[in-house]
């Protein structure tokens, strides 16, 4: 006989919720359950302040459905679609804004919410394509020139392309228990949702599975000492992204723009979904900024360039540099070996080395306090 949703809430009666002691069917905080042979979906809805709390219950869940007969996978999420309450936010704010003056390098912050992660920083885009990942890889080899300890989770879930970046090869193998080693390259420790979600996962399916993927990447890999892990973003504004920037104890955000009219609208409403989580904005970056032409040097600003500065000021946040579009960058970026670290002398590296310079300046004053209010048109 094939699975119903009837048998899947039948079997949710066993788990009960720690708080009241109810259970998770007559909760009505079971959604989204797609069977599809012996595979089983679905997610159960909190308030992101739950997130660990509930996490033993998504695997009580997980469990009492695997028991069905007919069942042969079971894929539990968490979702949250309520912001922590604000008491919550200013607690963790405050928890997590580094001390005044105090760089990744300098004093240890405190609680930064990952055991031995001294900050997190996240880097976004309004949407995609506009070079968000590759920017990730290129920072992080840049901090680590500059002498930090750094780590890059890859959280996109829509398309996870830093194992591509970084050219690793392979799966992360369990230390202990649940616990993953991080993958390995040019100095740099590296995980990546990619490792975590099967590819043929259908798109629908992922944004459920967001908040248990992130914390299962952030606190059952062994990081050890980092002084910055960055954190390469779902492109968008949406809640998948939102419940992310809820869920992950961010210090700051890099927002990733091109310079063309359209994506600074785009990294307009990054600015301000951060905002929202009350998550500080370390400044923008301006991709694809102007082309030099390889057979001449004659340099061409493609979409009038200098439009991200413009709007950094606009929005009372810090310009972080601009990067030009540039065949290297790509070239360097889909083969696996990131600009910063193949060719450090270059004049593309050292864009990236000046904008991590402008990042770390950014950590250590506390990001973009004096932001005016943000509204989305
Ligand atoms: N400055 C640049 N010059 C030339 N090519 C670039 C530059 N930045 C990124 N690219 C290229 O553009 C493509 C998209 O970049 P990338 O994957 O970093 O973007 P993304 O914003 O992370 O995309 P997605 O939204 O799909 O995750 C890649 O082929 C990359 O090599």
């Amino acid at each position: 006989m094939a699975l119903t949703q009837a048998d899947i809430l039948r079997a949710l009666e066993l788990v009960k919720l720690p708080a009241s002691g109810q259970s998770l069917s007559a909760s009505g905080r079971v959604a989204d359950i797609l069977i599809d042979g012996g595979k089983v979906i679905f997610a159960i809805g909190i308030d992101a302040t739950e997130a660990a709390a509930m996490e033993p219950v998504r695997k009580a869940a997980e469990s009492a459905v695997s028991g069905l007969p007919g069942v042969n996978q079971v894929l539990v999420g968490l979702t949250a679609d309520k912001a922590p309450s604000s008491a919550a936010a200013q607690a963790r704010q405050q928890a997590q804004r580094p001390t005044p003056g105090a760089g990744p390098g300098g004093p240890t912050p405190k609680a930064a919410g990952v055991p031995g992660v001294k900050q997190i920083i996240a880097v976004a885009s309004g949407k995609g394509g506009v070079g968000k990942s590759t920017t990730t890889a290129n920072l992080a080899v840049a901090l680590s020139v500059l002498g930090l300890k750094v780590g890059v989770l890859d959280a996109d879930i829509y398309g996870p392309s830093v194992p591509k970046i970084f050219g690793i090869t392979g799966k992360p193998r369990l230390v202990s228990g649940r616990t993953l080693a991080p993958m390995e390259a040019y100095g740099l420790k590296i995980m990546s949702i990619g490792f975590l979600i099967d590819e043929e996962t259908p798109m629908i399916w992922r944004g459920p599975m967001v908040i248990s993927a992130i914390t299962q990447m952030l606190r059952e890999v062994a990081w050890g000492e980092l002084d910055v892990l960055v954190v390469d973003m779902p492109p968008g504004t949406g809640d998948a992204q939102l419940t992310m920037a809820q869920q992950t104890p961010l210090a700051g955000a890099v927002i990733v723009s091109t310079p063309q009219d359209l994506a600074l609208l785009d990294a307009r409403r990054g600015v301000a979904m951060f905002k929202k989580v009350e998550v500080p904005i370390l400044g923008i970056v301006e991709n694809m900024s102007y082309f030099i032409c390889p057979e001449c040097g004659t340099r061409s600003d493609i979409f009038a360039h200098g439009g991200a500065r413009h709007e950094a000021e606009r929005l009372g946040v810090p310009f972080l540099g601009e990067v030009p579009l540039a065949m290297p960058i790509r070239e360097t970026s889909d083969s696996g070996r990131p600009i910063v670290a193949s060719d450090p002398d270059s004049a593309h590296a050292k864009a990236y080395l000046a904008i991590a310079r402008q990042v770390m300046a950014s950590m250590a004053g506390g990001a973009a306090k004096a932001a005016p209010r943000i509204v989305i048109e």
